[in-house]
């Protein structure tokens, strides 16, 4: 997708993975409206960017992703402010086992109300010119993970993207939906665990076995490959220290014994 003097929503983008996203979608020459809870922080991130990239390019919205006025109030605000919308990343997330509801709302019920929005303000058949929507799962959501409600929000994640990326939606909305699966990244979200210690100390064991951390850049280069790769719709990237990979490309019962599969039919 060619951003320059496109327009993007990006959640949880105070700091970590979507504060790095943003970067990257700047740099690429679109605006960016930063979307959080943590005000101080994401005001902070705004002030950078606005001296790095211009004041006009980007702007911070404070908003809780769960609460639904909210969410809906600030895709109209960044509608308004930048005047279209081509590029949403569903990127907030949290662990929290024992706050178990909280974590669904936060990364599976919002997400499904931020890809509803996506389309509805990009969406063709609204209106809209067609976009792309990135979502952050992770690899939790492709394999067995120690914290079982964070990895099945991440699982709710893949499945959404994937149904919401067939074709014939895409033939529709001309939106794209595609998720992002990374492993473990140096964030905020590692270094405060809100994990008992048996799952802990679990995953620094993944971890090692894993090959180690990586950094917020790491995982910033499979965003630039979901940016760059136009005919991926559905598309889900796992991205860790081994490198990264699609997955899910098997055909279903449906289209198993023919081996087509539907070219997509507008590309955003
Ligand atoms: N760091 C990792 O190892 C890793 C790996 C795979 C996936 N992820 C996912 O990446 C995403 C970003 O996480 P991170 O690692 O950057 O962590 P982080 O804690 O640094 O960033 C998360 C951001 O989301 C914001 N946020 C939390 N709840 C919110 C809400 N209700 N409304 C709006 N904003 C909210 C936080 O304020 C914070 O700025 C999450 O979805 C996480 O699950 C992280
Ligand atoms: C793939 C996992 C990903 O989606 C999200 C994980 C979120 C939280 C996990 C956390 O509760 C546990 C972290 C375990 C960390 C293990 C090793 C630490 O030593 C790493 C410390 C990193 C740091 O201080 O920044």
């Amino acid at each position: 997708m060619q951003l320059s003097g496109k327009v993007a929503l990006v959640t949880g983008a105070a700091q970590g993975l979507g504060k790095g996203c943003a970067e990257a979608i700047l740099e690429r020459g679109a605006k960016v409206a930063l979307l959080d809870t943590n005000e101080s922080a994401g005001q902070e991130t705004a002030a950078d960017f606005a001296l790095k990239y211009g004041a006009d390019r980007c702007t911070f919205i404070l908003c809780d992703v769960t609460a639904k006025d909210q969410l809906e109030g600030a895709f109209q605000k960044v509608v308004d402010h930048f005047g279209g919308l081509d590029l949403v990343v569903n990127n907030a997330g949290i662990l929290n086992e024992v706050q178990w509801e909280k974590c669904i709302d936060v990364n599976l019920v919002s997400v499904v109300r931020g890809c509803h929005l996506g389309l509805r303000y990009m969406g063709k058949q609204n209106g809209g010119n067609g976009g792309l929507i990135i979502n952050m799962s992770s690899v939790a959501g492709l394999y067995a993970f120690p914290s079982p409600v964070y990895a099945t929000t991440k699982a709710g994640v893949v499945g959404l993207t994937r149904s919401l990326g067939m074709d014939y939606k895409l033939g529709r909305d001309c939106v794209r939906v595609n998720a992002l699966c990374p492993s473990f990244t140096t964030t905020a979200i590692l270094a405060d665990p809100e994990v008992p210690e048996d799952q802990y100390q679990h995953m620094k064991d993944m971890l090692e076995r894993g090959g180690g951390l990586m950094q917020i850049p790491d995982v910033v280069k499979g965003l630039a490959k979901l940016l760059d790769e136009d005919d991926k719709n559905g598309a889900v990237l796992e991205v860790t220290v081994q490198g990264m990979k699609y997955h899910g490309d098997e055909s279903g019962p449906w289209d198993r014994e023919s081996g087509t599969h539907q070219p997509n039919l507008c590309i955003a």
